[in-house]
């Protein structure tokens, strides 16, 4: 199966490099194909001429910006409704799409840059397209690691919950790391703490089944160690803080979403 990828930037090279390491035949595209002439020693075609290079795709993926995709569905309009074509752009509505190509080969997904691991997690909503060419779209997915179908009504959420989430998480692991080194760490036994203990809380959490605040409390000794900690998080508004980033990256995606609806390209 031929895979054309458009617009190969951070998350279009990463998802690229993912579907040729599970045999997929992948072209990528950027207009600055300098940036990713890398790529061609993976055995991924590179090519600057988008419109060309998706002619020979069975799948296109679109990972431009998120105006640009709609700019590309409407140039290319004909040739995409001919093809299966999945958007990996935040906040561009399946209808604003749909306007020009239908929405029977459309499929709209959002990953995370965790996907360059085989790590990420992807969901997608595909209202109008068959169940056999879904399931084909879901294998592609899968290359990038767990995937979901879920209502379109959520992608906003989840596209600042999942698909921002990596930015958040690490800031959180760069923050511990950096406690370390206050501590009197030395660096990379201070980034190697950090990171092992966010990869076995989640694994943890994802074993056990259990909720996140069951497994906490197992952690907090009484009258020990780590109560201090959580009183210091606690008094900084540590929840709150989370609960504002995330419905504010929410409602971003939502505005951005009423401004492209709005917009002929
Ligand atoms: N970064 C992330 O973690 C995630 C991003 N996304 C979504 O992915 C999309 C891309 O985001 P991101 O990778 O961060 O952005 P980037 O800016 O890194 O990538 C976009 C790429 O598109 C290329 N491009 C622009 N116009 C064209 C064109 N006409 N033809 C071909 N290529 C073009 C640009 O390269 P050039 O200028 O050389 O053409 C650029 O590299 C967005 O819609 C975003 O919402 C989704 C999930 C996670
Ligand atoms: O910041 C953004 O808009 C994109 C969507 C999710 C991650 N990056």
């Amino acid at each position: 199966m031929n895979i054309t990828v458009v617009g190969a930037g951070t998350i279009g090279e990463a998802i690229s490099v993912a579907l040729k390491n599970r045999g997929y035949d992948v072209t990528a595209t950027r207009r600055n194909v300098s940036k990713i002439e890398t790529l061609a020693g993976l055995g991924i075609r590179v090519s600057s001429k988008s419109e060309e290079a998706i002619l020979d795709a069975d799948v296109v993926i679109l990972s431009l910006k998120p105006y640009d995709v709609l700019a590309f569905v409407k140039r290319n309009a004909r040739v995409l409704a001919e093809r299966t074509t999945i958007s990996m752009a935040a906040a561009l509505p399946i209808s604003a799409m749909a306007r020009y190509t239908g929405d029977g080969r459309l499929m709209r997904a959002m990953t995370n840059i965790a996907a360059r691991v085989g790590g990420g997690f992807t969901v997608f909503c595909a209202p109008g397209m068959q169940e056999r060419e879904k399931r084909e779209c879901r294998k592609i997915l899968e290359c990038f690691g767990e995937v979901m179908e879920v209502e379109e009504k959520y992608m906003d959420a989840l596209t600042a919950i999942s698909g921002s989430g990596p930015a958040y998480i690490l800031t959180v692991m760069e923050a511990m790391m950096y406690a370390g080194l206050k501590v009197g760490l030395p660096r990379d036994l201070a980034l190697k703490a950090s990171y092992e203990t966010i990869l076995g809380s989640a694994k943890l959490v994802s074993e056990s089944g259990n909720h996140p605040s069951v497994l906490k409390d197992l952690v907090v000794t009484p009258g020990g160690v780590t109560i201090d900690a959580i009183y210091e998080l606690e008094d900084s508004g540590i929840r709150t803080a989370f609960m504002r980033a995330i419905e504010s990256a929410t409602i971003k995606s939502r505005k951005i979403s009423e401004e492209i609806a709005s917009r002929d390209p």
